[in-house]
């Protein structure tokens, strides 16, 4: 096959600030100069006054829940699952679970990501939609078996064929994790289980941790351990585990998290919005702990918009530690990149603008009222200003996703349709 060759044109480095021109060689960065030949070249995009970044890195998902984006508003995690969530989900099938990735990958697209990690049910479905959009992701089948033997079996079932069957796909783009839902609905057994399995399998582990006070008080009461020690004792910990939320923490909790170099995903919006609680994300870093972002559901947040998420981020550790030097700007980008990449062991593929890595970039429009002027730290202008309506353009591994704001690989208008209707007839089954 002909080699395929995008040249990005005199582009900011978001980190750097150094203008810059990339040459794309089929999903790799293949060179970074300040002056690149166009000879040869099939597409040159001219991003002179652009933002270069690498496309930012979602580690907790659940992208067919941005059907119930506006469902279930201002309650607390226990009653919005319980009372509103789960009663819907039981009404789920393989078509409405497709739809609602379509419709996230629309988003994750337009607001700059480029990867995602997910957790949800009828994943095959989650898998079909986002390699016709294009996109990057891990994704995890959550089991529950709320100490079921005959449902563990079928959750096992479940993971086991997602990752047999999607495992790779995708031109390697899609990969598949275990994803034990957390340490509540899921037993003892199972999370054993899952530890076993993901060294046979030797993939990584998705898992919501330590959410609210709630969980931690009812563990402490069923165990005697607080969430990050009953996982020790069940020997799921290790530097392949995605940990999200981990607001409620004791300092024994950080010192296992750092321990086993486990990863936490944080997610300040859906956090906010459930009123569980604030991680103590500067604590984390500060103790070398790898931390990344993550939305959650639409329906928690109410977007995916990493952009959103990682301002919420800076602001909130600030007001929370009333210091306003905690995660400067440049830091949160680095959470929403490469320690995204890190978090789900993509380090050596994607995450920086780097010679060898796989093309996942997004270029930021600067020509906008809230990106004039420019600050002398880009990266401030990214994390502290930007939009997504910044954005002006998504590449994942060598391709155009969005050009000039307009999405090439996905029909968004129709897609909407299908949502619409979709979230009509889920209601209606309610
Ligand atoms: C996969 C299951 O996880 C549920 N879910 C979505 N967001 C959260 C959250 O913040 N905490 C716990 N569980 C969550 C989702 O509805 C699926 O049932
Ligand atoms: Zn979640």
């Amino acid at each position: 096959m002909a080699e395929s060759t995008i040249l990005i044109k005199d582009a900011k480095l978001v980190f750097t600030g150094e203008t810059k021109s990339v040459l794309i060689k089929d999903e790799i960065i293949a060179e970074i100069d300040d002056v690149i030949s166009e000879e040869n070249v099939d597409k040159v995009i001219d991003a002179k006054g652009m933002i270069l970044s690498p496309g930012f890195v979602n580690t907790h998902t659940h992208l067919s829940m941005s059907l119930f984006r506006g469902l279930a508003d201002d309650y607390d995690l226990d009653s919005w699952l319980n009372d509103y969530i789960w009663p819907i989900e039981a009404n789920l099938n393989e078509n409405y679970c497709y739809i609602g990735a379509l419709l996230a990958a629309v988003e994750l697209i337009k607001s700059g990501t480029t990867t995602f990690s997910d957790m949800y049910f009828y994943m095959e479905d989650v898998a079909r939609a986002i390699d016709e959009a294009g996109i990057r992701g891990v994704l995890s089948y959550g089991m529950i078996d709320f100490a079921d033997a005959e449902k563990r079996e079928n959750e096992f079932r479940e993971n086991i064929s997602l990752y047999e069957n999607c495992n790779g796909m995708s031109d390697g783009k899609i990969k598949v994790f275990f994803g034990p839902h957390s340490p509540y609905t899921a037993s003892k057994e199972l999370l054993e289980r899952v530890r076993q399995e993901a060294n046979k399998y030797n993939t990584g582990i998705h898992i919501h941790v330590g959410e609210t006070q709630k969980e931690v008080d009812d563990l402490v009461e069923s165990t005697g351990m607080r969430p990050f020690e009953y996982l020790e004792s069940l020997g799921l910990l290790g530097p392949d585990v995605v940990a999200a939320h981990a607001v409620w923490l004791s300092d024994n909790e950080i010192d296992i998290i750092k321990k086993y170099d486990v990863k936490i995903s944080h997610n300040p919006c859906s956090n906010m919005k459930l009123a569980s609680g604030i991680s103590p994300v500067a604590k984390l870093l500060e103790n070398g702990i790898c931390v990344s972002l993550g939305t959650d559901g639409a329906s928690s947040n109410n977007n995916l918009d990493l952009l959103e998420e990682m301002k919420f981020a800076s602001l909130l550790q600030k007001v929370d530690t009333l210091n306003p030097l905690v995660l400067p700007a440049c830091e949160v980008l680095k959470m929403a990149t490469i320690n995204g990449a890190k978090a789900l062991g993509l380090e050596d593929e994607i995450g920086s603008i780097e010679v060898g890595k796989k093309a996942d970039l997004i270029l930021l429009d600067t020509n906008s009222v809230n990106m004039t002027p420019d600050s002398s730290d880009l990266c401030s202008n990214v994390v502290y200003s930007a939009n997504g309506s910044n954005v002006d353009t998504t590449i994942c591994n060598g391709k155009i996703l969005m050009e000039n704001k307009k999405l090439t690989t996905l029909d968004e208008e129709e897609i909407y349709k299908k949502a619409r209707i979709a979230i009509k007839e889920l209601k209606e089954m309610n």
